[in-house]
Formats: C-alpha cells, structure tokens, sequence
C-alpha cells in the first residue's frame, strides 16, 4: 500500500468527544469524524502513514488514556489499521451530513444535492483539511462571523489565518465581505480552500490563499490593512501570533480568535489585551471558546 492511512477508531464517553478531537488535532490526524454508538461514541480520525509510526500510535492510546484519568473518566479504547488512499477518501465522507450552524449557514457536503432552504448553503469538501464545520471552534467562528458581518459591515475586507478547508473564508464572502486573504501553512489546506472557492463559485480576486501566515496577508494585500481577522488555531500558536497581528489590521479592526480550551482563556486574553486589542465577549461552547475582540 504506497499511499496508505492509518485509521484510528477510538470509542469514548461522549463528554470526553472535544478533548480526543484535541488531541487528534494536536497529534496531526486529517477528517476526523464521531458517530454516536450505543454504548458512547466512536471517534475515527485519518493519518498519512508515513507521517506516524506504531510507537507513535501506543504514546497517542496512553495521552488519550491519560486526558480522560484526569477528568476523571472511564478511559477511552483505541484501534488502528491502515487502509489505502481510496478507501480512506471515501470512508469518512458517509459519516458527514448537510448540517446547519449559527442563524445563517447550512454546511452541505460537496457530493450531497444541494437542499432548498433560506440559509446561505456553504459547499464543502474539506479534503484531508480541518474544517468541515463538525467542530465547536469552527462553529463559534461562523456564528462570530454571522454577527460582525452584518447589513453595516458589507464589503470589507478579512484576513482568515490558519484557513483549513477555507469555510470562514467562503462564510465571510457569503455573508458580504468583499475580500478575504486565507493563509494556511499547510499546503493541504491551502489546495483545499483553492477547491472550494471553486465549488463555491467564488472568484480568485475575492478569495486570495497562498501558503503561509500572518507576514505572507501583509504582502498578499500590498500593506492594505485588513477590517477583520478571523483565526481559529490552537491557543499557543494565538498567543506567538497576536503581537504581529497589528501590522495587517486597520485601528478599528475586529478580530475572532477561536482554537482556545477554556484553561488556556486566561493567557490569550492578557496576550490580546498586552497587544492592544480589547476582548468585547468571549463565547463557549464545551471545552473551547472564541474571543471577539477589537483593536482599542
Ligand atoms: C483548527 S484548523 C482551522 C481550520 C478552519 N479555519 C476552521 O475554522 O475550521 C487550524 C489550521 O491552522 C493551520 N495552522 C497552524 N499553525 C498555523 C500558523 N502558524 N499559521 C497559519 N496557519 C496555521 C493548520 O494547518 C490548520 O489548517
């Protein structure tokens, strides 16, 4: 099997479902999924085999073990096997439904019939990218997005860092922003948003993504500053990023930034507010939260 994938199935509690997307996340897996089971919920998560080694996936079945010991839960149970490339394209794609998130958007899977409905439909194929709307971070962000790109703030322009499958970025566009700069340092995700700016019929001028960070949005939009940055990773990637977050960002700029567990709440607000930004609301949901911010 040249281009072959491990799948990891771990079978939870449901409440420890956000820690193991965690530390799937952390750990590197793509197109995690969970599927409720009668006796709790089994995880599946998807890794390219030659990026992990069997030791690699023992140390990975004792972190799970231990997140759960600490919170005092039953330990979950984990199994792999790999499986070749096709298979593995396939496999997670039957576990994902249209779905709908915040007042606004219905996320539809870009191989399901696009359903009537008022909502603004979102297509997407997230590839081996993070994105496909499953997770609490990205929901929180589409529902920050929903409320900063209102009827006043039609045509501005974002910076979406860190844009996986590019879904904040075609939600933005889909909202009114006229213009958003994704960046990703994953080149997966990056061909990834390119994809679904394509199934979303949306052209290149409006959504510009190139592989990289927040330096590469100061070229991309020739030192235009940006009315808007969205960014949902994880909170101590936020926290070395937030200080030259400034340079792209007008004085009046808003900002969400998701990926934070609720223990780590308190160093990325002393981070935001030591770089000037003001947290106006802090939003959760399970174990995460999302900062809406705005420079002071
Ligand atoms: C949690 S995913 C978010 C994807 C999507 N924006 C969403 O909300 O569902 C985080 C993404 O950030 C990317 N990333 C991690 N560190 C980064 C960095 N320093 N700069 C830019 N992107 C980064 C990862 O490759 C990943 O695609």
């Amino acid at each position: 099997m040249a281009n072959s994938w491990w799948e990891l199935q771990i079978t939870c509690d449901p409440s420890l479902e956000d820690t193991i997307f965690w530390r799937l996340d952390k750990f590197g897996c793509k197109g995690t999924a969970s599927e409720k089971k009668s006796d709790g919920f089994l995880v599946r998560a998807y890794l390219p085999r030659s990026q992990v080694q069997l030791l690699d996936l023992a140390a990975l079945s004792l972190w799970l073990r231990q997140d759960a010991l600490l919170v005092d839960m039953p330990a979950p149970s984990m199994c792999w096997q790999l499986m070749d490339e096709e298979d593995w394209a396939s496999s997670w794609k039957q576990y994902w439904q249209p779905q709908e998130i915040g007042d606004r958007f219905l996320i539809n899977p870009a191989w399901l019939p696009t359903p009537e409905t008022e909502r603004l439909v979102l297509r997407l194929d997230p590839g081996v990218a993070f994105g496909t709307g499953n997770h609490a971070t990205t929901q929180l962000c589409l529902e920050a997005l929903e409320m900063r790109i209102d009827e006043d703030a039609q045509g501005e322009v974002l910076a979406d860092i860190g844009c996986g499958s590019g879904i904040l970025s075609i939600g933005a566009l889909l909202l009114g922003a006229s213009k958003v700069y994704a960046v990703d340092t994953d080149p997966l995700a990056v061909q990834a948003t390119g994809s679904n700016r394509e199934l979303n019929k949306i052209n290149h001028e409006s959504l510009i993504v190139d592989k990289g960070s927040v330096e590469l949005v100061k070229k991309l939009s020739h030192e235009q500053p940006v009315d808007g940055v969205v960014c949902n990773i994880l909170a101590d990637v936020i926290i070395q990023m937030i200080p030259h977050v400034a340079a792209i960002a007008k004085p009046s700029a808003w900002g969400i930034f998701s990926g934070v567990l609720l223990e780590q709440a308190a160093d990325v607000a002393d981070a935001l507010e030591r770089n000037g930004w003001l947290v106006a609301a802090i939003w959760r949901r399970q174990d995460w939260c999302c900062f809406n911010v705005r420079r002071t």
